[in-house]
């Protein structure tokens, strides 16, 4: 690490101290005051989960100082480019309700965020459209229908305009487009206070000598200094269409097929390449998108292409968010708190899983719960 020499404050020394006020508005609270020494944290990564991880700790945590240690930012992150729809699927090694509530978690605070007068500015905006089957699924209501608005499935007529698709949902989500929100974001980490180091990270440990925690938000990164076989990368490439008149979004539920009208572009997808590195455009799939979109919706043949982009997403058979502790050469342990492995679903878990580890700082730090954990 440039520009920050070794630091020597433990974890424990720089617990907070507790207060119990006994008289004045607050009476019968308990108040912790600020330890001597913030509790240093280094959050390495700055795509949607990396930032969201850190504005949460930054924001929450008062005894602790955050930096953000990441080699790219935007907007030359994977989130960047993400279309940005908040839909999920279902992971096979997480518990339901953990899932359900890290998909509701970030549902929640995007709405608030879509609500507000900074809606524009961050990018994030509700969104309505229809996912539709080739077959009729097992389980007709998912588990996250309660998570969107207005969840209902589509009428007979309304599906006749897919005519290769037997049945299909309707609901209301969101919309972030991370090439506003990940600068918003950005902006509102160093309002918290913290601190944005570009820099590749290429051993964890060393890292960790200069940090009480370390968290890992490196999506598909973290191939080059973790070793995590399960991570690998997804080839997507989109479409940016100017079509203005669409409003809706359609989305095939085998992922391939897709379309999300968005503030300046019409975004039409997609390719899941399990494996492949390339990140150039590719013609035939350039081809394939236009004609798999087209026949869903029509009306897209009068559009033209403003441009196109090809992103890895971090795939793993599910999201990791967990704590381990790595031991140092000095013999001093530093939790190493994950996450990644979002795969497609990145935006749509960010401020869900990034709670997730506010809670797992928090009980590293034997912080003092937070009413809004
Ligand atoms: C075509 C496409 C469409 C998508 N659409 C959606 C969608 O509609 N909804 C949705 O929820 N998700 C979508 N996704 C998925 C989403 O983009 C990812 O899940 C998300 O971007 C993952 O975020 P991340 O922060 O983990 O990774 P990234 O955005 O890749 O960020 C990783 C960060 O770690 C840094 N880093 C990596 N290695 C190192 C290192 N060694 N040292 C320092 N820093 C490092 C990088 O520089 C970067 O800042 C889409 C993905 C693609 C490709
Ligand atoms: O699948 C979608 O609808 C969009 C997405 O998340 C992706 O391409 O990864």
């Amino acid at each position: 690490m440039s520009g920050s020499g070794p630091h020597k404050t433990t974890i424990r020394e720089a617990t907070c101290r507790v207060k119990y006020d006994m008289t004045g508005p607050d009476a019968g609270q308990i108040h912790f005051v600020t330890a001597m020494a913030p509790v240093k944290v280094v959050v390495v990564g700055a795509g949607v989960i990396g930032l969201s991880t850190a504005v949460c700790l930054a924001e929450n945590l008062p005894n602790c100082s955050v930096t953000i240690v990441s080699q790219h930012l935007s907007p030359n992150t994977t989130s960047d480019g993400a279309a940005g729809i908040l839909i999920t699927t279902e992971f096979p090694d997480v518990p339901v309700d953990r899932q359900l509530r890290w998909f509701k978690d970030t549902f929640d605070h995007l709405l608030a965020i879509a609500e507000s007068s900074e809606a524009g500015k961050a990018g994030v905006f509700l969104s309505t459209g229809c996912q539709i089957f080739k077959e009729v699924p097992r389980d007709k209501k998912p588990y996250w229908s309660d998570v969107v608005l207005g969840f209902r499935t589509l009428t007979e007529r309304e599906l006749k305009r897919f005519p290769h698709h037997k049945f299909g949902h309707a609901f209301t989500t969101l919309k972030c487009e991370c090439m506003s929100y990940l600068p918003w974001l950005e902006k509102r980490f160093r309002n918290a206070g913290g601190m944005i180091i570009q820099e590749k990270v290429t051993d964890l440990r060393s890292l960790a000598s200069h940090f009480d925690i370390v968290i890992n938000c490196s999506g598909l990164g973290c191939c080059s200094f973790l070793e995590d076989v399960d991570v690998e990368p997804i080839r997507g490439q989109v479409v940016h269409l100017h079509a203005p008149w669409v409003k809706n979004f359609i989305r095939d539920a085998d992922g391939k097929t897709y379309i999300y009208p968005g503030m300046n572009s019409v975004i039409l997808g997609g390719t899941r390449q399990v494996g492949d590195w390339r990140l150039e455009v590719d013609e035939v799939d350039r081809q394939g998108i236009l004609a798999r979109c087209c026949s869903l919706e029509p009306s897209l043949r009068g559009g033209h292409i403003l441009r196109e982009w090809v992103g890895l997403r971090p795939g793993r058979r599910s999201p990791r968010v967990e704590k381990e502790q790595i031991q140092l050469q000095d013999g001093r342990k530093v939790p190493v708190i994950h996450n990644y492995g979002h795969g497609g679903n990145g935006v749509t878990l960010s401020w869900g899983t990034a709670l997730n580890v506010l809670r797992l700082v928090s009980q590293c730090i034997q912080h003092p719960p937070i009413s809004r954990l």
